[in-house]
């Protein structure tokens, strides 16, 4: 559905993509995470059109962006619906009002309008607060008016750039769960930019992580968070405190097998002990993954790695 290949974007000359290559599949969602600066917002605006790029392919639908015309990028725009931190709601409009907008630029009919509003209006869970005003709403409130608002037209693409940043916890939580639900229900294809690594492990399928324009992970998100390389280690701000003594032996487990008792299973088939250090079981994407630290004593290495390698466990010595 998205198709970008060797993109490059520069700000005069400072160079702030560097050569992005992804593809994001129709009906994902897919999170372009990084810290700020990172380019995620530039890579957005690329996406639906706002910014020029200097060379390579953005195609959405098979259709380089960068050769739409003004009339033909107005109807690519229709197809493309867009959520911001802040909301941008009009103070002055009512809920019903401001969601109603983009339906009356494009001059739909007041019915057609009306019966579109209130399917919305039900469906992020606003129907009572339809005559209020967006001072009166609290903030997830807001981004739900902003998400239906998004949705009016109908779009096959759904863009949110740090939809949460501005939300409590919960509120946070509640409107993922909304966006879960308006990806699945409509197959609406979910881009989600965010600095968050929370939002990225509660609703992602997939992720790009930027760091100063270049892309420093691309994967399935469990993947990226299962094992994390140096550098998800530096983005996620890991630092493992463990023994300066032994050998200290970090083992992965991914969804199907996290709660087999492997540990127990070795120490009983080594007739050993073992000095667990650490773990720690999360939910990523709806899946429980988890990973372990082990102390061991220096002269039963060979033994313990021997055992883990013949066991479908992904494993580091840190
Ligand atoms: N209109 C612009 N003109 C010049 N430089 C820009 C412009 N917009 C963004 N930049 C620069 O491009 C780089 C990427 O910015 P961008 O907003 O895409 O980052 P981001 O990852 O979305 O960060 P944040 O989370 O802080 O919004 C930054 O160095 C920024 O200063």
């Amino acid at each position: 559905m998205i198709n970008i290949k060797n993109l490059n974007k520069y700000y005069s000359n400072t160079k702030v993509l560097n050569n992005i290559s992804i593809d994001i599949k129709k009906g994902e969602i897919f999170a372009i995470v990084g810290h700020s600066g990172a380019g995620k917002s530039t890579l957005l605006r690329c996406i639906n059109g706002l910014e020029d790029y200097a060379d390579g392919i953005l195609l959405v639908n098979n259709k380089e962006i960068k050769n739409l015309k003004k009339d033909e990028l107005r109807e690519f725009r229709k197809n493309i619906g867009m959520i911001f931190q802040h909301f941008s709601l009009i103070q002055r409009k009512t809920v019903f009002e401001n969601i109603s907008l983009p339906m009356q630029l494009w001059g739909y009919k007041k019915e057609e309008i009306s019966k579109k509003v209130n399917d919305l209006l039900a469906l992020v869970g606003l129907e009572e607060k339809k005559d209020a005003y967006p001072s009166q709403l609290s903030g997830g409130q807001k981004q739900r008016v902003a998400i239906a608002r998004a949705l009016t037209l109908d779009p096959e693409i759904l863009l949110c750039d740090e939809a949460t940043s501005a939300l409590d916890p919960n509120t946070t939580t509640s409107i993922l769960n909304l966006l879960k639900e308006i990806n699945e229900k409509l197959n609406i294809t979910i881009v989600i930019v965010t600095h968050e690594m929370e939002v990225v492990k509660q609703i992602a399928q997939k992720a790009l992580l930027l760091e100063h324009g270049n892309i420093i992970g691309f994967d399935d998100t469990e993947e990226l968070f299962l094992k994390p390389d140096i550098k998800m280690k530096e983005f996620l701000g890991e630092t493992e405190v463990v023994p300066k003594t032994g050998v200290n032996v970090k083992l992965y487990f991914p969804k199907d097998n996290v709660f087999q008792s492997f540990i127990t299973k070795m120490a009983r088939e080594l007739n050993m002990d073992f000095n667990i250090v650490w773990g720690k079981l999360e939910e990523i994407n709806g899946h429980i993954v988890g990973n372990m630290v082990i102390n061991i004593e220096d002269e039963t290495r060979d033994i313990v790695i021997d055992y883990i390698r013949q066991h479908d466990i992904v494993w580091e010595v840190l």
